[in-house]
């Protein structure tokens, strides 16, 4: 049976389901009408065709053609960066992690759009489904390829399946998304330096913040029919998924972009909700001051941050995020517009975060500053046992004094790096680490090094260390572009990194992003210290993903969603599980299964899951992991069941994706 599939999710689920995947033969000719053309490469008999699935997408503007007796239509528009990964860890679950990809080829991905926030990769798919498991894959011989940046169409000789996909990465690192991140950050970046320069943000807040009001009168006069959430696209959010109950909902849009006020006598600064970490430490630094906790990655917001949470190095002496904000000025459902604090409205100041914007809208926080100094003292202290991982990790924790920074990386179950680092004005001679530099190795793979040399101790600017993860987004990177830590490509093309994290979602399709569910694990699980050990062991056994992030924090005992079960504060460690598990030989990693078991694990330890990760709880389990009470209250007093979704309803699994 020859089948057609003109939907280019198909074709990639298809990947995923069979047992078997042979290159895609195709050759292709991308002409001015962008129509492609399909043929076969190689013959095979008629048997083995009749047992064919044959699989050819098209993309661009729906057109159909028809040629060689092949029909094809329509929109085949896929990260690239996606389909490689797709095909790395398919290959792994197939073929074990190291497994030999020769069964899984891509052979032809077009790239035909350079268009600044726009990548289209096109890619006629082929695929063949062995009844009979032991049947051979042939290997196809040639493919071609044809990138927007490398005019014209070269013929590249297929030597491995390996070097074919390396070849294909290389392109997905030209492609226009890097140029295009770049831009997208110079122009933010002058922008705000201007707004900064002019003072011009607190005059128009009061004018913006009317606006969100306005679309929650306009809701109220509409009927109130669905309920609200914020207009801001999944794609420029920093999860894996995006969310799909937006498109069923009211949408405010939330235009609240800039740093309001610096006051350095009260050390607090006041931001509106949608500026991002990267900004913030921009603009503060250079005026000698920054946030106690400055979440890792630079496109993380303030608004997500406060509604759902926030952790980093110095979270073990200063909480999580929420801990560090002063007060919240929301849009409430009836249009009013609050300001709580811990003084004047401490239910509602304690019930925000974790609420993930279903208690109102919020259009400024004030947030605590520290004096910043210009380099942090960085140790490093590796140790060879998970008995002396979690005896060291815990007892740097509890130093809150000496150690302004505490970090773990576990580079397998008995082997970690803990980091520990202080504030220094100064830095030893020859003892500096520019680490934020673009022909810098990532940092992961720096701090793996010290396994190997022992003990050491650096100095790195201060923004260069608080942004440390961002160029490899941990070891994500890895995954899109493996070649990204050569050293040739660190120096000719590194300045490039990091890709966009919102770029790289808008080019990705649905069917990238199930591929990415399906394969792939991003779990962040906050768990008591004293649970530290098992749950390792836990993860090692549910999912094998080196490296592991260790972030402890101090979790107090205050009002609302998550806090410790007794009385006294407690110290909590986030467990951050990011990348492809290992799965036995001819398994196939079970997304659901797994990550249930992680959850039940976590929830029967008193921990608690983040709320950007997939969660696969049922709104009873969710309930049990998270106190709901003073939440519920809130929702009761202000009106909220036909405002705002419940947070559940936000954040499991069916309501985001697909
Ligand atoms: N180191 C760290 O701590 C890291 C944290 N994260 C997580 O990433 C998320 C932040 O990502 P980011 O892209 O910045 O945020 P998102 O846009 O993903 O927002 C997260 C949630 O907060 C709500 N929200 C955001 N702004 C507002 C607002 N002004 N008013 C009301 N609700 C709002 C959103 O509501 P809606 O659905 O209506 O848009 C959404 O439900 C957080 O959940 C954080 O925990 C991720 C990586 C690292
Ligand atoms: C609490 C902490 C420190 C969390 C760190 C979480 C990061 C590892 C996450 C946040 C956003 C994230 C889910 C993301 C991805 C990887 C893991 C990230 C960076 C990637 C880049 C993987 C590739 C995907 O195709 C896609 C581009 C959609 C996502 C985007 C978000």
């Amino acid at each position: 049976m020859v089948m057609f599939h003109t939907d280019p999710e198909l074709v990639c689920q298809h990947f995923l389901s069979v047992g078997d995947v042979q290159c895609l033969t195709a050759e292709r000719e991308f002409e001015r009408d962008q129509n492609i053309s399909l043929r076969r490469h190689h013959q095979r008999g008629q048997e083995q065709r009749n047992d064919d699935q044959l699989f050819a997408a098209k993309n661009h503007k729906g057109g159909i053609s028809k040629k060689l007796g092949l029909k094809y239509m329509s929109s085949a528009k896929c990260g690239i960066h996606g389909l490689f990964t797709y095909v790395k860890s398919h290959s792994n679950n197939l073929h074990g992690r190291r497994g030999n990809l020769k069964r899984c080829q891509i052979a032809s991905i077009y790239i035909c759009s350079s268009s600044l926030f726009q990548n289209s990769v096109r890619f006629l798919a082929r695929s063949e489904y062995h009844r009979q498991q032991k049947e051979q894959c042939i290997p196809i011989p040639t493919s071609r390829f044809n990138v927007g940046l490398f005019k014209g169409t070269a013929q590249v000789p297929f030597q491995s399946p390996k070097q074919e996909l390396l070849r294909h990465q290389l392109t997905s690192s030209v492609n226009s998304q890097r140029s295009a991140s770049l831009l997208y950050e110079i122009y933010n970046y002058g922008r705000n330096w201007i707004v900064v320069k002019l003072n011009s943000a607190p005059k128009l807040h009061d004018w913006k913040v009317k606006h969100v009001q306005k679309q929650v009168q306009a809701w109220r006069a509409s009927g109130m029919t669905v309920p609200m959430c914020t207009a801001r696209p999944g794609w420029q959010t920093m999860s894996l998924s995006k969310p799909k109950y937006k498109k069923k909902l009211f949408n405010v849009d939330i235009n609240l972009i800039d740093i309001l006020e610096i006051d350095a006598e009260k050390q607090t600064v006041r931001v509106e909700p949608l500026v991002t970490m990267g900004q913030l430490t921009a603009t503060l630094d250079p005026l000698g001051w920054t946030l106690p906790i400055v979440p890792e990655l630079d496109d993380l917001t303030v608004g997500g941050l406060v509604m759902g949470t926030g952790v980093e190095s110095t979270s073990h002496k200063y909480g999580l995020f929420q801990h560090i904000c002063v007060s919240y000025e929301l849009v409430l459902a009836d249009g009013s517009l609050v300001t709580c604090s811990k003084e004047s409205d401490p239910d509602l100041f304690y019930a925000v975060p974790w609420s993930y914007g279903t208690l109102g809208f919020l259009t400024a926080a004030v947030i605590r500053i520290i004096p910043a100094q210009k380099y942090v003292k960085l140790h490093y202290h590796p140790v060879h046992s998970l008995d002396d991982v979690v005896k060291v990790f815990k007892q740097e924790s509890l130093k809150k004094h000496e150690n302004h920074f505490v970090e773990g990386l576990m580079f397998d179950v008995d082997r970690a790096v803990i980091m520990t680092g202080s504030l220094s004005s100064t830095c030893e001679p020859g003892k500096l680490n520019a680490i934020g530099k673009w022909y810098k190795p990532w940092f992961f793979t720096h701090v793996k090094k010290f396994l190997e040399e022992g003990p050491g101790y650096e100095y790195i600017p201060l923004r260069e260390y608080y942004h440390r993860h961002t160029r490899p987004l941990f070891w994500e990177v890895e995954n899109i572009i493996p070649f990204g830590n050569n050293v040739a490509f660190r120096y000719l093309l590194g300045w490039m990194m990091p890709p966009k994290v919102s770029l790289l979602k808008i080019t990705e399709t649905k069917a990238i992003t199930n591929l990415y569910e399906n394969n792939h694990i991003i779990q962040d699980l906050l768990v008591p210290v004293k649970s530290l050990k098992e749950s390792i062991l836990k993860f090692h056994d549910a999912v094998q993903v080196y490296p592991v992030w260790l972030c402890p924090f101090n979790l107090p005992n205050d009002p609302g969603m998550v806090h410790p079960v007794g009385e006294e504060e407690e110290l909590y460690v986030d467990v951050g599980v990011y990348g492809v598990p290992k799965v036995p030989q001819g398994k196939q990693y079970n997304a659901v299964r797994v990550t249930r078991d992680i959850e039940d694990f976590v929830a029967k330890v008193n921990g608690f899951q983040m709320l950007y990760a997939d969660s696969y709880r049922t709104m009873e389990e969710f309930r049990q992991m998270f106190d709901h009470m003073l939440y519920d209250k809130m929702r009761d007093q202000l009106d909220c069941k036909k405002a705002f979704p419940d947070v559940y309803d936000k954040v499991n699994k069916r309501a985001r994706s697909h």
